[in-house]
């Protein structure tokens, strides 16, 4: 993959047990506000799993699905893996890179969207690492894919996801189903500023927008229904006076209930595999909402290891190698570049350094 010398899988990492799940949540919200009794109910969530979280498990999973795609074209990049949050950390795994010999690398990031949480907050944590190693005297070079969620590889896997759900609601008529297209809620004042700071904002919401209704114009036609899909919200966090984005997933459910639904089928298009969000906000918290309510819930599932999904990540990295050696690529609706603009996503608490932009 001219001319990187690898993929680096970066994520954001998660506990393995229960004596790690403190100390991570002290990582992950170190100076950010978020209220005690916030952080003691996500601890809970993890240790209703064993103090465990899914997501580096599915992250192995993905690397081994990456790793299969690039030997089925031929290609021996490694790919190898970073966290923020939990081990291997970022600066650990660059540093065993560059004893490699490894000197310029690509980042993947586990997240498909533009928002300072979803995309800067991960070209911060790539500034943070090189430089910690340019102090060791290791020069080492990241660039990034852009953001994915417009790319038809991300629509395709999601919709493969949303049609198995929906097929499984073959007798109940559209004015019964509820169509709930999840994602994780983060401050109003984050969404606004997201984007490429051209005067619109909102491109994390402008973007999830766009994929539900290309998936719901997609599984509509796959299954000759003509249901209508919403946008909603889970895990929120932060001090109640802070706005985020809302519905929040349960309060829509009581409203739709109230409406007469039967049935609702939430296909959580913000996360890329069942993150501990999926797995404790929708298939814990979410379903027993429904339950209550009476309405049977159906939960697609996340793009995980979809074949699409991973040839159009290995895709992802093939047209950043070919910007990279000053080749053109193709353009598409929602394309984003791999070079942020100048203040895009901005971080709203402290303007930090980032790599794989203009700023
Ligand atoms: C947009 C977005 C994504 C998607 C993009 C991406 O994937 O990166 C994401 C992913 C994730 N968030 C995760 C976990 C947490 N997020 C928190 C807090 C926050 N998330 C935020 C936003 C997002 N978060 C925000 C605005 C906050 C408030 C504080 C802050 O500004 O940082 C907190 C603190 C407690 C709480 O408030 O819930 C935890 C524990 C995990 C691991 C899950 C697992 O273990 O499987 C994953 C994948
Ligand atoms: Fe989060």
């Amino acid at each position: 993959m001219q001319p990187y010398d690898a993929i680096l899988l970066l994520s954001f990492g998660g506990p393995e047990a229960p004596d790690e799940v403190v100390p991570f949540l002290r990582r992950v919200t170190a100076g950010r506000g978020i209220p005690d009794e916030r952080l003691e109910q996500v601890g809970q969530h993890y240790f209703l799993f064993g103090g465990r979280s899914p997501i580096n498990d599915q992250n192995r999973a993905l690397i081994a699905a990456l790793r299969a795609e690039l030997d089925a074209r031929g290609d021996a990049t490694p790919v190898i893996w970073g966290n923020r949050n939990s081990a291997p950390f970022l600066a650990d795994t660059l540093r065993e890179a560059h004893e490699a010999g490894m000197r310029r690398l690509v980042a993947v990031t586990t997240s498909a969207y533009s928002s300072y949480s979803s995309c800067r907050q991960y070209r911060e944590d790539l500034a943070a690492a090189v430089d910690e190693l340019k102090e060791e005297g290791r020069e080492l070079v990241v660039d990034k894919i852009a953001p994915y969620a417009p790319r038809d590889g991300f629509r395709r896997a999601n919709e493969h996801r949303l049609v198995e759900a929906l097929r499984t609601l073959e007798g109940t008529p559209d004015e019964q189903v509820a169509l709930l297209f999840v994602t994780h809620s983060i401050p109003t004042a984050m969404d606004e500023t997201s984007g490429p700071g051209d005067g619109e904002g909102h491109l994390y919401q402008r973007q999830h927008l766009a994929l539900a209704s290309a998936l719901t114009e997609g599984a509509n036609a796959a299954l000759g229904r003509d249901l209508t899909g919403e946008l909603v919200f889970c895990s929120r966090s932060g001090p109640p006076q802070q706005a985020w984005l809302e519905p929040d997933v349960n309060d829509r459910l009581r409203e739709l209930a109230a409406e007469g639904r039967t049935a609702v089928v939430a296909a959580p298009i913000g996360f890329v595999s069942d993150h501990m969000e999926v797995a404790y906000d929708l298939d814990t918290e979410a379903a027993a909402t429904a339950r209550d309510l009476g309405l049977h819930f159906v939960r697609a599932g996340t793009p995980g290891t979809d074949p699409h999904f991973v040839a159009d990540l290995v895709d992802s990295v093939a047209e950043r190698a070919a910007q990279a050696r000053g080749e053109q690529t193709p353009d598409f609706e929602g394309r984003m570049p791999a070079v942020c603009a100048p203040g895009c996503c901005p971080n709203l608490r402290a303007a930090r350094p980032a790599l794989c932009g203009r700023d």
